[in-house]
């Protein structure tokens, strides 16, 4: 499977050119193409790129990428970033590593998307990987109850799950919020549900990326295919 990612990752660099402005995914297939970025970079290719979490941060200034922020730089070129599960739209679940919300500034402020994953996050229908919602500590229940009502509108139901950390305690993402995973199967109708996340008070960001990916790097037994969006 690692070998996948890695080959994902490697097609994927062939799109980047020099002296562009790059988002840097997170999680373990973006972690290949920050590995393979840096080995590109150390060889003379001159690109700088924005972080979507701390961890890729760390990753990419061990690997001598050069950082910029989206303070200094207002537009990117390119995106590369992992997903959990991805439909023949190009919709996307993400935030199984909990930087959905960096993440999806970081797409949305890029011209081009390019999504890695080997063949298993392939779906026909997205839901089966519980959906990340990023939620405001403060006033959980009533959230909790509006996300559920959002549900109840989209046609889908399921348990919903506070993340908890590697200490037990409740998962703190990046930005200091928490998440609440939620467990509902499949999702008929990812962009009315995305919106209907989007405009709870409490609601920080959702992993439903719709629109964002513009093509996916798949790789599997057989190889790689490249899925444009259509
Ligand atoms: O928050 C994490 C990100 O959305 C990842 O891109 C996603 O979880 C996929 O990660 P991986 O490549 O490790 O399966």
């Amino acid at each position: 499977m690692d070998a996948l990612k890695r080959q994902a990752a490697a097609r994927a660099l062939e799109e980047v050119r020099d002296g562009m402005k790059l988002g840097l995914g997170t999680g373990s297939t973006a972690k290949h193409f920050v590995e393979l970025l840096g080995e590109k970079v150390q060889s003379g290719m001159k690109v700088v790129g924005v972080p979507t979490s701390e961890a890729t941060r760390a990753d990419a200034i061990r690997c001598g990428v050069p950082l910029t922020t989206l303070d200094e730089v207002d537009h990117l070129d390119l995106t590369i970033d992992g997903a959990d599960e991805i439909d023949p739209a190009l919709n996307l679940i993400k935030g199984g590593g909990g930087a959905l919300l960096r993440e999806k500034i970081v797409a949305a402020a890029s011209d081009r998307m390019i999504v890695i994953a080997d063949e298993s996050k392939w779906v026909d229908v997205l839901g089966r990987f519980p959906l990340p919602v990023e939620v405001i500590p403060f006033g959980l229940a009533a959230t909790r109850a509006a996300i559920a009502r959002a549900f109840a509108q989209a046609g889908v139901s399921g348990e919903m799950v506070i993340r908890k950390g590697k200490d037990g305690h409740a998962f703190v993402t990046d930005g200091g919020h928490w998440i609440v995973d939620a467990h509902l199967g499949r999702i008929g109708d990812p962009p009315r549900l995305a919106g209907l996340l989007s405009v709870i008070p409490g609601v920080v960001e959702h992993g439903l990326f719709i629109g964002l990916g513009t093509s996916a790097v798949l790789a599997g037994a057989n190889g790689i295919r490249v899925v444009e969006r259509r």
